[in-house]
């Protein structure tokens, strides 16, 4: 028997080729592969097993010197400009790559279209005639070309107002609307044309020295309050397609202390900052007048899933730091709201917006049916338009409805009035029973 010492016992230590065949039966190819590797291991490698030696380090090596070398130029040798997902910025740089040629979608673009987004990591793309890397130290180009998504994307929000809503404790483009004509938003005239002169003169630059001389804070709150559908909303995004700012929405039932001041941290200069529903903080007072937060924690659930007033109140201070904001409450229910929300300083004009009179419905008939002059098509001619927003008008109750009521109720017969108008007693009835129905379900 041999010892595991002897020498001539070696030789018979040889990979056991005679069980390969069998091996290549399994895994074709692996024979040749691991013998060569045996060859190697055991100091005598063959031609092929050197050669798959050195291409092996190659690869290895070369993919280590490759990382290396992109790292190297990376970091010496070119520019980088980082466009963060939450920056406006990027919603530029997404619509200018949505508007380049190579993103049409094709002649379906109207059903389900296709947006293009750049996405984490590299891309290549055509910016004017050169192909344009990031390559070299100087950032021009990438700020040239920043510069074009900025302006594309002006360009396509020229006429439209902006609305930017939160995620979490990020704002978000949301929408941008054609903007809507002050004309369009039926309420009071006097009251329209008594908010328009207050904001008009706010955002003169006039009335920013003016308070900065005396160091008063620069600022200015409105409460549009009154029924659901009587137009808060709507109000507010013609004022700002009316004065050319970017809405931000903040709706008070979405956030909590922590994110309300991540975003108000976030806001631009110059937009119109809209809390809607602010009676969704309902605030308990003890008899001596200090904040119940015992009720209000019973109320409004864990203090990290709602806003609290005093955060809410902290925040609306600190907007005055800060220049040119708007700041436009809305609320249905003006009883339920904090005295100190509404003090002034923090609300200077308050704003009820009331069910539809007389005046309304008739404005609405108007908005409904009246053509502009250019268009020859008509649903009505102009001579019967008076008579027939007479008769619908007589027909309407006032202050029974709101106006989201009446003009859905006109749109939904827009291409016929008469048939509208006839249609008023079945319309009310079934709003009567809707409106009975629901006191049923919350009684
Ligand atoms: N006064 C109005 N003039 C013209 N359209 C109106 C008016 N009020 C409501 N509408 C129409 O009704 C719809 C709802 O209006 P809007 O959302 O502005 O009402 P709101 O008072 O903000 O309601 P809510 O309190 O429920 O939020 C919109 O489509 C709007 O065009």
């Amino acid at each position: 028997m041999a010892s595991l010492g002897d020498p001539s016992h070696a030789h018979n230590q040889s990979f056991p080729f005679d069980q390969l065949p069998v091996l290549d039966l399994f895994f074709p190819g692996l024979a040749p592969a691991t013998s060569a590797a045996w060859s190697l291991l055991t100091g005598s490698p063959s031609t092929y097993g050197q050669a798959l030696c050195i291409g092996g380090s190659l690869l290895l090596f070369g993919k280590y010197a490759l990382k290396c070398i992109e790292k190297l130029l990376e970091t010496y040798f070119s520019s980088t400009i980082e466009v963060p997902y939450t920056d406006e910025a990027y919603d530029m740089l997404i619509s200018w790559i949505d508007l380049k040629p190579s993103a049409e979608p094709g002649s379906h673009a109207e059903k389900k279209s296709l947006h293009y987004s750049p996405c984490n990591g590299r891309s290549c793309f055509w910016h004017k005639h050169p192909y344009i890397s990031c390559f070299g130290r100087n950032p021009v180009v990438l700020r040239e070309l920043l510069n074009e998504c900025r302006r594309y994307y002006l360009e396509s929000v020229g006429n439209k107002t902006c609305v930017f809503e939160h995620q979490g404790d990020r704002w978000k483009a949301s929408k941008s609307m054609a903007k809507r004509e002050m004309s369009t938003v039926i309420i009071n005239k006097k009251l329209k044309e008594m908010l328009l002169g207050d904001v008009a003169e706010f955002l003169d630059p006039k009335t920013r020295t003016w308070y900065s001389r005396r160091g008063l804070p620069y600022q200015r709150g409105y409460l549009l309050h009154g029924p659901p559908g009587t137009g808060k909303s709507s109000l507010c995004l013609s004022m700002a397609g009316h004065f050319d700012l970017d809405v931000y929405v903040l709706t008070m039932s979405n956030l909590n202390d922590h994110s309300l001041k991540s975003l108000f941290a976030e806001l631009p200069q110059h937009c119109i900052v809209l809390l809607e529903d602010v009676d969704a903080i309902a605030v308990h007072r003890k008899a001596g007048g200090s904040v119940d937060e015992s009720q209000n924690a019973r109320q409004n659930g864990p203090a990290d899933t709602k806003v609290s007033l005093s955060t809410l109140l902290n925040v609306l201070d600190g907007l005055a730091s800060s220049a040119g904001r708007l700041l436009i409450m809305t609320t249905n229910h003006i009883g339920r709201l904090d005295p100190a929300l509404i003090r002034p300083g923090r609300v200077d004009m308050k704003l009820e917006l009331h069910l539809a009179n007389e005046d309304m419905t008739n404005q609405l008939f108007y908005f409904v049916y009246n053509t502009p002059p250019k268009i020859k098509e008509r649903v009505v001619e102009d001579c019967e338009l008076l008579h027939l927003a007479q008769e619908f008008v007589a027909k309407v109750p006032k202050l029974e409805f709101s106006p989201a009521k009446v003009l859905s109720f006109l749109l939904a017969n827009k291409h016929s009035p008469r048939h509208g108008i006839a249609n008023v007693a079945a319309w009310m009835e079934k709003l009567q029973e809707e409106r009975t129905k629901l006191t049923r379900i919350t009684s």
